[in-house]
């Protein structure tokens, strides 16, 4: 919450938040009459925006469509069950009867509920990366440790090679060394000169996905690269930068024509840690796992504390020094930023 901005009691954020429940109980069904549906069929919410959404059959065609208020929480990748109505009433087409259950969710702090799912069924995080404005350990870190959270597989995607000549390809590689011996996928490309993106493509393809990332490290760039008729604005690198470039804000579902689908949106890009308490924090390390529970003390903090599983393993050369590092930074971070970092405030955002 920035500075100079009132704050709600919890009596007004409790007012707020019944008068938001007040209004969506009043939420009324259209005046579908069952014989004017079409049967049930399988389709992808690819937009959600208020009591609407659009759906996508297996075909691809889209119809928008109301949600039966019985349908629980609804958003962009949601697997859902609907019916078209014989003909579209003030431009809905159909109506959202049920959701499948579904293999993930991406949560994001919000002002009413805490946490908030923003979208589903994602099945990996792109994390990317840059040379330019800096290629940063620490920073592909903390987005391991939230996409380990989410239990959602991440790949690691480096852009701008173009900008690296020999010793700096080098110089990367060793800053890479870490990852690629866990196992985590790394793709290294140019969105610029093309290269490794037909490699990219590949991975991206029977997925959905998500590109998160600092700005400015070329996320834009690389969807145009992949999605040529979407064309995203592409900002320079600036202080405001990834401020003021997109004007949509809810997520929205789009196909590779290479295969595979994209879910977007600036809150889907805004992906971070929020939350996490500590022990979560040191299993988002995944190769500190098999040590956790191993040391001497069981409260051990893995500092200096003797008799230290984690830091015998780094002793022995098993777990990087560069990640058990990280971890501690993203520690001590972490209990600096809490406070101010927990909700979303809609009422003060923008
Ligand atoms: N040299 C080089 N520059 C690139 C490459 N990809 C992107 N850029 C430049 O990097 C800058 C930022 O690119 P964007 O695509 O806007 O970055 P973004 O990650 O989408 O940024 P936000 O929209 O702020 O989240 C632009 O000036 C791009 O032209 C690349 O592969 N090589
Ligand atoms: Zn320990």
């Amino acid at each position: 919450m920035s500075k100079g901005k009132k704050k709600l009691t919890k009596g007004q954020l409790r007012r707020v938040r019944d008068n938001r429940d007040k209004r969506l109980s009043k939420r009324k069904d259209p005046e579908w009459d069952n014989d004017a549906l079409g049967p049930q069929i399988k389709g992808r919410i690819i937009s959600r925006f208020g009591q609407h959404a659009d759906v996508e059959t297996m075909a691809g065609e889209v119809f928008r469509c109301n949600l039966r208020r019985t349908v629980g929480s609804i958003v962009v990748g949601d697997e859902v069950e609907w019916r078209q109505g014989n003909e579209a009433m003030a431009g809905i087409s159909g109506i959202v009867e049920a959701v499948h259950p579904r293999r993930s969710e991406l949560r994001r702090p919000d002002f009413y509920d805490g946490l908030k799912v923003v979208a589903a069924n994602i099945d990996q995080i792109l994390i990317v990366s840059a040379v330019v404005p800096e290629l940063s350990a620490q920073i592909i870190d903390r987005y391991l440790v939230a996409a380990e959270d989410t239990e959602i597989p991440p790949v690691l995607v480096l852009n701008k090679t173009d900008l690296l000549d020999e010793q700096g390809l080098a110089l990367v590689e060793t800053i890479l060394a870490p990852y690629r011996a866990i196992g985590y996928p790394i793709y290294l490309v140019s969105s610029e000169t093309g290269e490794g993106v037909d490699a990219l493509k590949a991975c991206l393809k029977d997925k959905i996905n998500i590109f998160v990332g600092q700005s400015g490290v070329g996320k834009s760039s690389l969807i145009n690269a992949l999605m040529p008729e979407v064309d995203l604005v592409v900002g320079e690198v600036s202080e405001n930068s990834g401020l003021g470039t997109h004007t949509t804000t809810t997520a929205k579902l789009l196909r590779f024509p290479s295969g595979g689908d994209l879910i977007d949106s600036p809150g889907v890009r805004e992906f971070a840690l929020w939350h996490l308490p500590a022990e979560r924090i040191a299993w988002g390390f995944k190769e500190f796992r098999e040590y956790l529970g191993g040391c001497k003390f069981r409260d051990c903090k893995h500092g200096d504390d003797p008799g230290c599983a984690l830091r015998g393993a780094v002793e022995q050369g098993e777990i990087s020094a560069q990640r058990f590092d990280n971890y501690h930074r993203i520690l001590e971070s972490m209990n600096s930023d809490r406070p101010t970092r927990h909700f979303v405030d809609p009422l003060n955002d923008k």
